[in-house]
């Protein structure tokens, strides 16, 4: 049983490194620099910090993101925001909100934004993912607008798979909403 115990937390223990070492290796290739405090800038990180339990509850309210992943789309997105947000200092949208790039959710303003986001505690970093950002042509001067220190995330994969990838999304979608293949 203790055995059990023992692996059970190596293999996780396992798991956290790849994670950790494929952000550091995506972020290398990238050419950005992976110091994690460059990462996290101004957000030092709480020694006090264990969970959102031990924080004043009256801290906890919705903040506009300060950084997006743009994309792009079936390049890893949702794996990335997975992985970062297993980090106790940031907090992600779940859904992809489209609020730069759709003109109909755009209108409906600021307020309506924060609102998209989760809860989080001064000093924790808020993230959103929509990778439909990284092919709008109005969403950087709308993104600028908000906050000129966003911080923008993107994730490359081999343009050639990722094609395959895109493609077979949406041929799935259209046979569900047509019943026919392209
Ligand atoms: N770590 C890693 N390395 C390589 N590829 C990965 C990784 N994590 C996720 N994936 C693949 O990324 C595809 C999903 O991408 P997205 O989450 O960006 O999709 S979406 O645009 O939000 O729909 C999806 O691709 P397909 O399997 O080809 O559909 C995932 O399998």
């Amino acid at each position: 049983m203790e055995f059990t115990r023992v692996k059970l937390a190596l293999t996780c223990l396992g798991l956290i490194t790849i994670v950790i070492i494929q952000i550091l290796y995506i972020s290398s290739k990238l050419g950005v620099n992976c110091d994690i405090k460059d990462v996290f800038f101004k957000y030092e990180i709480d020694k006090n910090f264990k969970s959102n339990e031990i924080l004043p509850a009256i801290e906890r309210r919705r903040r506009l993101p300060d950084a997006l992943i743009i994309g792009v789309r079936k390049g890893g997105t949702r794996a990335l925001l997975d992985a970062m947000a297993l980090h106790p200092q940031i907090k992600a949208a779940r859904r992809e909100v489209h609020f730069f790039d759709q003109n109909e959710t755009y209108s409906l303003g600021i307020e309506w934004y924060r609102q998209q986001m989760p809860f989080s505690h001064s000093g924790q970093l808020t993230i959103e993912k929509t990778p439909a950002y990284f092919a709008s042509s109005i969403t950087p001067s709308r993104v600028y607008q908000l906050n000129k220190n966003m911080k923008i995330i993107i994730i490359l994969r081999d343009p050639v798979i990722r094609t395959i990838s895109d493609f077979t999304q949406v041929s799935l979608k259209l046979k569900k909403l047509t019943n026919k293949f392209i």
